[in-house]
């Protein structure tokens, strides 16, 4: 069985409610899934999973939120070679700049992206809730 982590960091609520869907999607696939805030969450445990979710919506001035969540992915990155991971995150306003370099930084990395990043604006739809259900699937 696979071991899939599910890494988020979420203020209102829109980008947890997908990490949610991420995580039903991975177990219904039969994976393992452990869930973290991303408070929760360091490089030293990158290693004991098989794949990892990260989650974390637009912030700042389209980056990564920047006291929590992008501390702890900086230093997961040394570790994400090779790694099959997936990206997840919710927006307001923009145009999902955030995530396409995001996504760039992870290629960079070496990382096994599995899919594209699941973007939605503000909550999560059904679309999105499914897409992010194939996400966990993937990684599953
Ligand atoms: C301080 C702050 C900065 C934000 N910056 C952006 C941004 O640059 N681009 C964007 O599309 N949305 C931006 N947003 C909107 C959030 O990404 C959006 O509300 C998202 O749904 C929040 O996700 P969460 O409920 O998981 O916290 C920002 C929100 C806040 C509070």
């Amino acid at each position: 069985m696979s071991k899939v982590a599910v890494v988020y960091w979420s203020s209102t609520g829109n980008t947890e409610a997908m990490a949610n869907a991420v995580a039903e999607g991975a177990k219904a696939a039969g994976a393992e899934v452990i869930s973290f805030e991303s408070a929760d969450f360091s490089a030293d445990k990158v290693d004991e999973f098989d794949a990892i979710a990260f989650g974390c919506p637009a912030m700042g001035d389209e980056v990564l939120e920047e006291d929590e969540f992008e501390p702890m992915f900086s230093e997961c990155e040394a570790k994400l070679s090779g790694k099959k991971i997936g990206l997840f995150g919710s927006y307001g306003w923009g145009d999902g700049e955030w995530m396409h370099n995001w996504e760039d930084k992870c290629k960079e990395d070496g990382a096994v992206l599995v899919a594209d990043g699941v973007i939605c604006q503000e909550e999560p739809d059904d679309d999105a809730v499914e897409s992010c259900k194939a996400l966990g699937k993937a990684l599953a």
